[in-house]
Parts: C-alpha cells; structure tokens; sequence
C-alpha cells in the first residue's frame, strides 16, 4: 500500500460546502474521513460525493450505546458501502458483536462490501492523569488501551483505533491481521492542539500502524499539499511495508 493510501485527512468542516472545498483543495488525497461535526451538520450527502470520485471512507460517528441500538446504527452505516466505521469499545462485547453482525447484513442487503468495523480504545485526548482522577479506571493507561484492543478482537472486530504511543504494544498481542488506524500523529514540531498521546509519522509507522488520521498538520497548514506530501514521504522514507487487511 502506497503512504498516500495510509493517511486519513478527516473533512473535520462544518457543512458540504467546506468539505468540497478542502477535497478539491487535495486531490492527492485518497482516504477521507466523514465525522460528527459535518455528519451530524450535513448528513450522509458528502457520502455520496466521495464515492462518486472513488474516495475511501472513514465514517467516524464513534458508536457507543446498548447494542440493540449500535445494531440499528450500524446496520444503517453498512448500507452507505463506506470502508470503515467506528465504535466505542468500551460498549462491551455484546454491543461490539451486534455492531458487527449489523454492519454486515446492511451492507449484504445493500450490495455493498462489508465495512471494517474498528473499536476506539482510548481517546487520543485523554492522559494517564485523566483516565485515573477523572474516569477512575484503575489500570495504567497502555494496559487499558490494550484490554479495550483485546476486547474488540475477541469480538470480531476488524481492528482497532489507539495513539501511536500504545500501537506497538496492541501490535505485538493483537497480530499482524488486525487493523490499526492511528490518529494522534504530528509531525516534529507541529502543534498538539488538544491530542495528548502523540508520535510522529515515522514513529508511528515504526510502532505498526496501518492508517494514520492526520487533519490539522495538513488542514491547517499555510500550503496543505506540502504538509500531506511531506508526511508521506517521512512514511515512505522508514521503508516498512504494509499489507492490506
Ligand atoms: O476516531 C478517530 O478518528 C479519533 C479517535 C481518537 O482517539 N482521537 C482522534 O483525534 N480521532 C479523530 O482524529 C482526528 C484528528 O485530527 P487532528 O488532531 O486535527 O489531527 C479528528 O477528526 C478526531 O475526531
């Protein structure tokens, strides 16, 4: 798989129109993220539009409720043939098997393939302090992140979404096959904004992600082409090959 294939630029606009207007701003870009600002704003239309130029899609609406409920929910995301689609883990495993068997039938009965369904395991915004004082989990920060890798797994879940800093560890336990999407990525010196557990591109490609969900470094930048490119030629540069999973 190309470098450019392996970064997810998130279309993180208010509507439609800033959406287009950031796709057709990055035309080298070939993997997009739909997310809650501009799904919850626009709806599925955007999908449309990045099928119709053959984008791959990233649905991020972050799943997280009873499972009867992430089944509707999935089942409808099944329906628009995106590529990937997100849930909570910590849903727990009867939600994350709903989810999954869900998504799977709406895409059958749309004819569209199935999508990868992949478990946030921590928010790359939270820090050890945070997940202790604030969500009182009694467990290191990279062991949880890891429980939660595992706990999508075992419920047959495609792959999971982790901070590069805890991509090395998920790697080594969860195996080649299961997929790694890691947002939290800066390149050196670039501002950190409000992620809290983050690595460079190369780093990042060096711990084992597969995909890497970089917005702000390219979107904000005073010449977003430059950003992108350069962020797939740091990738390009550690020589890792990656399969498809
Ligand atoms: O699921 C995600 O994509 C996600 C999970 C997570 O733990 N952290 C995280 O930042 N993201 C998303 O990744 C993107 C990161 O954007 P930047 O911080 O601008 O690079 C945002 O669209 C977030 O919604």
């Amino acid at each position: 798989m190309r470098a450019a294939d392996r970064v997810i630029v998130p279309l993180d606009v208010a509507d439609v129109e800033g959406a287009i207007a950031l796709i057709n701003r990055l035309p080298q870009v070939t993997f997009w993220k739909v997310g809650l600002e501009l799904f919850v704003s626009s709806g599925p239309a955007i999908l449309r539009q990045l099928k119709a130029q053959d984008k791959q899609i990233f649905l991020d609406l972050k799943f997280h409720d009873i499972p009867q409920t992430m089944a509707g929910a999935c089942r409808a995301a099944g329906r628009y043939g995106v590529d990937l689609v997100t849930v909570h883990a910590s849903a727990g495993k009867a939600a994350l098997i709903a989810a999954q068997t869900a998504a799977a039938a709406g895409a059958a009965a749309a004819g569209q393939q199935t999508p990868k369904l992949v478990a946030v395991t921590l928010l790359t915004s939270i820090e050890a302090r945070s997940l202790a004082f604030e969500l009182k989990v009694p467990l290191e920060l990279s062991d949880y992140a890891l429980q939660m890798a595992l706990l999508a797994q075992e419920s047959g879940l495609a792959g999971a979404v982790c901070s590069p800093q805890e991509a090395a560890q998920v790697r080594r336990f969860c195996g080649d096959d299961f997929c790694l999407v890691c947002p939290g990525v800066r390149p050196a010196g670039s501002d950190r904004g409000d992620q809290r557990r983050t690595l460079t591109p190369g780093q990042a490609v060096r711990a084992g992600a597969d995909y890497f969900v970089i917005g702000r470094p390219i979107t904000t930048a005073a010449d977003p082409a430059a950003a992108f490119e350069q962020i797939c030629q740091d990738i390009e540069s550690e020589n890792i090959p990656v399969r498809e999973r």
